[in-house]
């Protein structure tokens, strides 16, 4: 008998064994996906991992349904890829499955089914469809399994498959979710007709005027097929009466599949030459990668990065390579795609998670077809993607915080998974940063990664010039305006009037971040987190950024009853008012998290600042990466110091970071640009570091440090958090945890500690830190902490907990 093990998709440990059944023994291989029944009935879509002849112990296998998708497959590289996510990130296999295949390929039970209002073409339906369409037709939702105990057959799911294919059905609880190929009707001509059999058509038809008359408008047309609704709606007549010409056998209509995917024209492809500087770099790269399997290209904001990539993308499709082009965020994929479809026309690829799951489907299915993109530009979760003969990965902004999943698991980084994924599949990665990370730095230093760079701007272009306002100075003399410093406003009034544009930089979203007492001082907080909640004035509502429970503000102080609540802290909603006050008939974009609740927002917010048709664009760490606008002559940072002072041992380097990125917006073309910080902290080193604008001071300064306390990248970290509702029960449990690990790891064990929020949509928490020096053996340690976590988990008591291991945090 031949069995498999399964992964499924669940929170669940561990993989299932299940039978294949004779007629499929021939189809089921290693990573194809497969109807399994699981707990209670339900059946879920599974990854086949492995295909053996050991009957399992100690329980009965059940049955294999069926082969889920045919289109789609995992190969032997891919499944070792998921396979080693989930180990070294200490991650169930069916979370890491769910962070890879989009969520139409993972039907669940669909329990409910019922019929959409599509008129249905019974000629088009096999038996046993038509008779689950009759029984469908009495019931308004009706679940699968009675429908297979009321009709007597089994794979029920089969025809549900099929019958959603053709449009007639839909899942309640995964409407949306279930892949459908999006098709268009057409009408033609059911046949060739010469003249003297049209005239015949015609003169049968005079009985039925209505169709005569629609006939001949068509006729009249000498179109030879259309799409059905401009056929109805230039045609001017009804479904019913179309019907009747197809059932006469006059007119046909047909079902076309197309595609959801962009077609884009085929452009003339023009690509930038490559000045001396950029050639130079561009020839480094490639004689490192004879060596390395990993280079950074270290280059000044807007020293031309992006350009050197376009050109290295070119050499690798030549040799018939795909390529994987990764940026952290989604509003940086807007203008890069654009630079890149000049190039490459439509070759790309896109996927990230903005995008509506039946275009990931579809990507997903062409790239595990004979004809993939070659390039694809994605953000994280592409590096799950299937790939046939990856040649080379791209990882823009290889420092940033968002290549990290934080929440749900797997908590991976995606930087790093993409190089374990280049790799597997013996390809290269090009790291690309102006600031890069402290790690990939270390790995510079020791010689693991080779190095490039450009220190000066496309076109010499001066980096911008950086000025501090200090702002306690400032507010002591009571000259600030709102937010803005002297200096910022009459720069900013300035460059206005030039006709140039600003970008204004506010760490913070909404209108205030919180509400103070101005009685007792208390902030207003959430209820279930300990956090202030965010005031939000358009809407006026408060949010908690953590759980995302909302109320309406309040006036009176719920602490001391006496005093008002103040609005303190602007966010980028404010901050936007205050423009619109102090520059009257300036335009003002906005975008932050709130402000872009989809692409299209995106693309039209950066359109219309591409183009000039708004003057300032105030937004969050969004504005701040990547993004290439010539006409930006001045930055402003409204606040700074919020990002410094944050207890983190990565927030000097984070605010570091960020600040040169956000400066480097500014003067990108023709003239130099100039930056103003506004601080109230002048004194403060990172301030000083910035100024200098020299990394490898930086570097070397917080590197010192770093090492003195061990932290990364001089070792490496797991942190290990545990939630609970009632605080003593949940201090128990972590020094538990703590002083068992302790017994073997020693010193490695810091904590437990509350960590920055100490409570969480109720839940309280508790975190312990595991450091681990270079040369202790990292699998070792995981193991270890594994089996003690297996361990509490199996003792009395453990209900209630939950126990979260995040390797790498960050
Ligand atoms: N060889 C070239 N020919 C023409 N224009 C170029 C060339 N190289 C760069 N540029 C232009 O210079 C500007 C900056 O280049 P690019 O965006 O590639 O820099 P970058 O290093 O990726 O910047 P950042 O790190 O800030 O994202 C862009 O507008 C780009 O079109
Ligand atoms: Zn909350």
């Amino acid at each position: 008998m031949k069995f498999v093990d399964v992964i499924i998709p669940l929170a669940v440990e561990g993989v299932f064994t299940y039978v294949v059944p004779e007629i499929l023994e021939e189809k089921i291989r290693e990573g194809v996906l497969v109807i399994v029944p699981f707990v209670g009935n339900k059946k879920y879509t599974g990854l086949v991992c492995r295909v053996h002849s050991e009957k399992p112990l100690g329980y009965e296998a059940k049955v294999l349904e069926d082969l889920a998708e045919e289109d789609i497959s995992f190969s032997a590289l891919h499944l070792r890829f998921l396979e080693w996510v989930a180990a070294y990130y200490m991650a169930l296999p069916g979370d890491v499955l769910r962070a890879a295949l989009p969520i139409i390929f993972r039907l669940e039970s669909f329990t409910d089914i019922t019929l959409t209002e599509e008129d249905i073409d019974f000629t088009d339906l096999t038996e046993n469809e038509q008779a689950f369409v009759r029984f469908l037709r009495k019931g308004e939702y009706t679940a699968l399994r009675e429908a297979e105990k009321y009709l007597k057959i089994r794979n029920g799911w089969r025809l549900v498959k099929s019958l959603l294919n053709k449009g007639y059905l839909q899942v309640r609880e995964t409407i949306d979710e279930a892949f459908k190929e999006k098709t268009e009707k057409w009408i033609k001509w059911a046949r060739n007709f010469n003249e003297a059999e049209l005239n015949r058509v015609l003169d049968r038809l005079k009985r039925a005027p209505v169709q005569y008359q629609m006939l001949c408008k068509w006729i009249e047309t000498g179109e030879e097929e259309m799409e059905k609704h401009r056929f109805l709606t230039e045609g001017g007549g009804s479904a019913a009466i179309l019907k009747a010409l197809c059932d006469k056998n006059i007119l046909a209509q047909e079902e076309r599949v197309v595609s959801r995917l962009d077609v884009v024209p085929v452009q003339e492809q023009v690509c930038h030459a490559l000045s001396v500087i950029q050639q130079q770099a561009f020839q480094q790269i490639q004689y490192h990668f004879r060596v390395k399997e990993c280079v950074l290209l270290q280059g000044v904001t807007s020293s031309g990065k992006t350009e050197i990539y376009i050109h290295l993308i070119r050499e690798y499709i030549a040799r018939g390579k795909q390529v994987l082009y990764m940026l952290p965020e989604i509003a940086l994929t807007v203008q890069i795609i654009k630079r890149l479809r000049r190039v490459f026309g439509d070759t790309i690829g896109i996927y990230h998670s903005g995008m509506p799951d039946q275009v990931r489907a579809e990507l997903w299915k062409k790239q595990c077809s004979t004809d993939p993109y070659p390039v694809v530009l994605g953000v994280r979760s592409s590096v799950f993607l299937p790939f046939q003969k990856l040649g080379l990965i791209i990882v823009d902004e290889e420092h940033d915080s968002s290549y990290k999943q934080k929440e749900p698991s797997p908590r991976y980084q995606g930087r790093d998974a993409a190089i374990m994924l280049a790799k597997m599949h013996r390809a290269k990665v090009l790291l690309g940063s102006a600031t890069p990370s402290f790690e990939t730095y270390y790995n510079i230093k020791n010689g693991k990664y080779g190095y490039v760079s450009l220190t000066s701007r496309y076109g010499d272009i001066l980096m911008p010039e950086i000025q501090f306002a200090d702002v306690a100075e400032y507010r002591r003399k009571k000259q600030m305006k709102g937010s803005f410093s002297p200096l910022l406003y009459r720069e900013m009034k300035q460059v206005l009037e030039e006709g140039k544009q600003v970008i204004l930089f506010q760490n913070r979203r909404g209108y205030s971040a919180y509400m103070q007492c101005d009685a007792c001082g208390a902030t207003l907080k959430c209820d279930h987190c300990d956090v202030s909640m965010t005031y939000y004035k358009q809407r006026d509502i408060l949010s908690c950024r953590y759980c995302g429970s909302i109320k309406k503000p309040e006036e009176l102080c719920g602490e001391c009853g006496k005093g008002h609540y103040r609005l303190r802290t602007p966010g980028t909603e404010k901050i936007e008012e205050e423009v619109v006050r102090l520059f009257p008939g300036v335009r003002v974009a906005r975008m932050d998290m709130e402000a872009m609740n989809s692409r299209a927002k995106y693309q039209s917010v950066i359109d219309d600042f591409e183009q000039g048709k708004t003057q300032v664009l105030v937004g969050t760490q969004m504005v701040s990466k990547g993004l290439d606008f010539e006409n930006v002559k001045l930055v402003g940072v409204m606040d700074a110091d919020s990002m410094v002072n944050f207890p983190d041992f990565r927030a000097e380097e984070r605010a570091y970071e960020m600040l040169m990125q956000v400066s480097g917006r500014s003067g990108r073309k023709g003239q130099r640009g100039l930056v103003v910080i506004q601080t109230a902290d002048l004194q403060n080193r990172i301030y000083k570091l910035l100024f200098r604008q020299d990394y490898a001071t930086f570097y070397a300064e917080l590197a010192e440090e770093r090492q003195n306390f061990a932290y990364p990248p001089f070792c490496r970290l797991i942190s290990v958090e545990i939630r609970h509702k009632e605080v003593v029960a949940l201090r128990s449990m972590a020094n538990q945890l703590a002083s068992r690990l302790r017994e073997q790891l020693g010193k490695r064990v810091c904590g437990p500690a509350v960590p920055e929020v100490g409570r969480i949509g109720g839940m309280y928490r508790l975190q312990i830190i595991i450091k681990i020096e270079q040369g202790a053996s990292f699998s070792k340690v995981k193991a270890f902490l594994k089996q003690e976590l297996a361990g509490l988990q199996k003792g009395k008591g453990f209900s209630g907990f939950r126990m979260i291991c995040d390797v790498d945090p960050g």
